[in-house]
């Protein structure tokens, strides 16, 4: 299903050709151009990249110089992405070679292209969801212009000053707190940061509100001054026209031409994009005859966070705007008529009430809402073309809960041509769409709920020229079938052309309403700046934080709970008993919380990048096997010394191939370790059928040594998890632990070498399993083959206790511990309140459950919205 437009020939306006002499400048004068003075910064030649089924780019050279602005434009996967992304060594080209500040190469990687100079704002941010934004930045930075850990945040906060007009970020919040407009700040302030030779933006402007685009093409225009280059893609070619010095035109993959800025109108520029003559003589959409109904959607008294006491009608045919300063209530208004936010009030579809409480019975109710966030809540990515359109219409292809694959079939190709979806079929996954494809993907699936309301936030974001007015087209024809149809732009020549109306809201509340000739873009842009008196400083969305998103967003909290748990447990058991707090009862216990606090911190470490190791129980079982060969009668230091080199060269073997299945054979973390899991079991009980060697004595005297009631072993784990917290959160290793579990990808983008990371927390977790082992020959004094067996499971509700996430990026070794704390607690407290055994299940059980759900309600609370 490759859908390509019209292929006419590029007509070079003004004469001018693929390499347009410039002439003259902007202002007239005879003046050199900068774009003549400057030498080449960036060079691609003749590159050339295929995809299975698409040749994406078609052998194109193209010269970016120094102190030049070069805009890259294009439809819809014309292959602009693709082409940037060979240019900073994210996309590998199949031939063609990348030359940055004169020196080349055929194979650049994006470590070697930031080194030459080369900084890239992806259209889709690279950053980890679950570091700070300070954190983010500073991983981004090339190793020489990296400040300290200590210094990040003064730093990122120097660096977001520059923005602090237009957004307040504080550079402390985790990225995944921020909205996509502070995203994409953070993200071009940390590639302005890098002070690069060229610097690459992938459509920056498409998330950003009006006042922080000011400020970017400020910033830019100061980086080119100062003799750095940028190449520019974007679609809102009135952008390129103001900033550009050079364009180049890239279609369906072949370079058109580059020209110069001053010699190409805008409407040129529309006509080479497209490849025939475009007609952008728009006919304000109440013009186009459509006959509206009676009232269709009626909202009233809608109250909820940031909006108060909103009511408006949208009549069966009619397109009714959202305007408004951003941050006024808009965004907050159609997001909750979605599904997607508190509210309170009465909203009704023709004569049926309709309760918004979820996007499911917003779509039950005929409401259907397109979201302005396609990257995190549009695209499904890993399912196909089909699969994302037809998710939300299943009902209307299935019978019996049986989808009609024919029907959805044919209803999505339908969709999928009328939008000009461009694909090579529409059974590829989305991810390998272009922005505005997946867009136009996106906006299929809401316009197959085939609902009576249709909630557009941001409809043409990413799109071309050419697909912005197609999608016009689309909505007003669903207009024209008798739906109601709201949309929120923060263009406001796109509510003029598309809106029969125009509502502006101010402060929470609808403030003005512009009807007929007032649905100018003029009067659109004053209303909403006049309706603000005072234009507020956009939220990054992390700005106000109730005590609840204070509480979540440490991951130390989890640990806190457990040790008030821990200590009400405690007070329960020393009342009931006097033998409780004694130290004979705790120079029992806590040999047996280090053991587990052990198995729990080794735990924690995979479970920080997103895996999980079922087979640390075994391995503990197979080092005490291995112990009773070699530690049973040295009897010398440097021989015990020995013995535990040699298990922790086992650990490590054990950790490398739980890795290199997992990573380099790419099996599931659950079914690589429970593989490994039996073949350590098979291997310990070959070795030891039966409990038979005995340790050396000697051995297990020293390492059971006590200060006062205190094991050694208990204050080395806590050292060690104390250790470990602060190399999580104040070492380069333990960021980039945290980033490649938050989004292995991403790191990698960044520049983390995850694959290695990978390996030294595989290895590292079985590692840390030694001395775990340790102290169950302590307990066993024999080589025991299943030992440690029942640990795999107490590791995990330890560590899941402690508030890691199951998903990776989160997660606390104090917290670990602290899990490993609670659940000795519950065990010990079960027998001195003379309680049934079962109680223990019971209780561990009660309390994961429980904490699991407060740490996933919270953590939802800090979600962006
Ligand atoms: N990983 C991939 N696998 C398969 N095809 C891909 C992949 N990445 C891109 N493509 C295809 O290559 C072509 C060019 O895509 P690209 O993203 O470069 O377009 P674009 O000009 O940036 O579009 P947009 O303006 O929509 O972002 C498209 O047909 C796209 O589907």
């Amino acid at each position: 299903m490759v859908e390509t437009l019209s292929d006419g020939q590029a007509t070079a306006p003004h004469g001018a050709d693929v390499a347009s002499p410039s002439r003259q400048s902007r202002s007239g004068s005879a003046v050199a151009t900068r774009a003549e003075r400057g030498d080449t910064v960036l060079r691609l030649d003749a590159v050339d990249k295929r995809y299975p089924g698409v040749h994406a780019i078609k052998g194109v050279s193209l010269a970016v110089r120094e102190g030049q602005i070069h805009a890259l434009v294009g439809q819809n996967g014309a292959g602009k992405s693709t082409l940037v992304g060979i240019a900073a060594g994210s996309v590998s080209a199949d031939s063609g070679t990348v030359e940055i500040d004169g020196e080349v190469t055929d194979s650049p990687t994006p470590g070697w292209c930031r080194e030459k100079g080369l900084a890239i704002v992806y259209q889709e941010p690279a950053l980890l969801p679950d570091l700070t934004v300070a954190e983010n930045m500073r991983l981004g930075m090339p190793a020489h212009a990296r400040p300290s850990i200590a210094d990040q945040v003064g730093w990122a906060e120097k660096i977001l000053a520059q923005w602090s007009s237009v957004v307040s970020i504080d550079p402390r919040t985790p990225v995944r707190e921020l909205r996509p407009d502070a995203r994409f700040v953070v993200e071009i302030a940390r590639a302005l940061a890098e002070e690069p030779k060229v610097i690459v933006l992938d459509e920056p402007t498409e998330h950003l509100l009006p006042p922080a685009v000011a400020e970017l093409f400020e910033l830019i225009s100061e980086h080119t001054a100062n003799g750095g280059a940028v190449v520019y893609i974007s679609h809102r070619l009135n952008e390129v026209k103001q900033i550009a010095d050079t364009v180049s035109v890239l279609r369906d993959g072949a370079l058109v031409g580059t020209f110069d800025a001053a010699d190409v109108t805008e409407q040129d520029v529309v006509n080479l994009v497209v490849g025939r003559e475009l007609d952008r003589q728009f006919t304000r959409t109440s013009g186009d005859g459509r006959a509206l109904g009676e009232d269709l959607f009626a909202v009233s008294d809608f109250s909820g966070k940031r909006f108060e006491d909103i009511g408006l009608t949208v009549r069966a045919g009619e397109i009714v705007g959202f305007a408004g300063v951003e941050g006024q209530g808009q965004r907050d208004v159609i997001r909750a008529l979605g599904g997607l936010g508190g509210h309170r009030g009465s909203v009704r579809v023709g004569d049926r009430r309709v309760d918004p409480s979820s996007p499911s019975a917003a779509l039950k109710g005929g409401i259907s809402y397109l979201t302005h966030d396609r990257h995190v809540e549009g695209v499904l990515g890993g399912l196909s073309l089909r699969e994302n359109a037809s998710l939300s219409a299943l009902r209307r292809i299935a019978t019996a809960g049986v989808v009609s694959r024919m029907r959805e079939r044919k209803l999505t190709s339908d969709s999928f041509q009328a939008m000009h979806v461009k694909a090579p079929s529409s059974e590829v996954d989305i991810a390998t769409l272009s922005g505005g494809n997946q867009q136009k993907v996106v906006l299929s699936r809401v316009l197959l709920t085939d609902s009576d309301v249709i909630l557009a936030d941001e409809p043409t974001q990413g799109v071309d020229i050419g697909a912005r007015e197609e999608i016009y087209g689309i909505l007003r024809s669903a207009a024209a079938e008798g739906k109601a149809i709201v949309v929120l732009s923060s263009s406001a020549a796109e509510l003029e052309q598309l809106c029969d109306r125009v509502l502006v809201f101010s402060r929470g509340h609808i403030a003005r309403e512009l009807v007929g000739d007032d649905v100018n873009e003029h009067a659109i842009a004053q209303a909403a700046l006049s309706a603000t008196d005072q234009r507020e400083k956009a939220e990054s969305g992390a700005g106000r934080v109730s005590f609840w998103h204070r509480m979540s967003r440490s991951d130390l909290t989890p640990g806190a709970i457990l040790a008030i748990a821990t200590i009400i447990l405690g007070i329960v058991a020393a009342t009931q008993s006097d033998t409780y707090l004694t130290s004979r009862n705790f120079s029992l216990v806590l040999p047996l919380l280090a053991t587990l606090a052990f198995f729990a911190i080794a735990q924690q470490v995979v479970m920080m990048i997103g895996g999980i190791d079922l087979s640390v129980g075994p391995l503990a079982g197979l080092l005490v096997v291995v112990a009773s060969f070699i530690l049973s009668g040295y009897r010398t230091p440097i021989g015990m010394v020995l013995g535990v080199v040699v298990l922790v060269v086992v650990a490590a073997v054990v950790g490398a191939i739980n890795w290199s299945l997992i990573t380099l054979v790419r099996i599931n973390p659950l079914i690589a370790t429970l593989v490994t899991f039996t073949a350590l079991q098979g291997i310990a009980l070959l070795l030891r059928p039966l409990p038979a060697g005995k340790i050396d004595p000697f051995f297990l005297s020293y390492v059971s040594g006590t200060w006062g009631f205190i094991p050694v072993m208990a204050v080395v784990a806590i050292v060690v998890a104390v250790g470990l917290e602060f190399c999580l959160f104040r070492t380069t290793f333990g960021i980039k632990l945290r980033a490649t579990g938050s989004a292995v990808k991403t790191a990698d983008r960044n520049g983390v070498r995850t694959k290695w990371i990978a390996l030294c927390a595989y290895a590292g977790c079985s590692v840390l399993v030694v001395p775990a082992a340790i102290l169950l020959m302590v307990q066993s004094g024999t080589g025991n083959a299943s030992i440690g067996d029942s640990y795999t499971l107490a590791s995990i509700g330890a560590a899941v206790l402690g508030g890691a996430s199951i998903f990776g990026g989160r997660g606390s070794f104090v917290g670990a511990l602290l899990g490993a704390v609670l659940v000795t607690q519950i065990n010990t407290v079960v027998q001195f309140l003379g309680l049934p055994l079962y109680w223990q299940q019971w209780l561990l059980g009660g309390l994961t459950i429980l904490a699991a759900a407060f740490y996933s309600k919270t953590r939802t609370l800090t979600e962006r919205k």
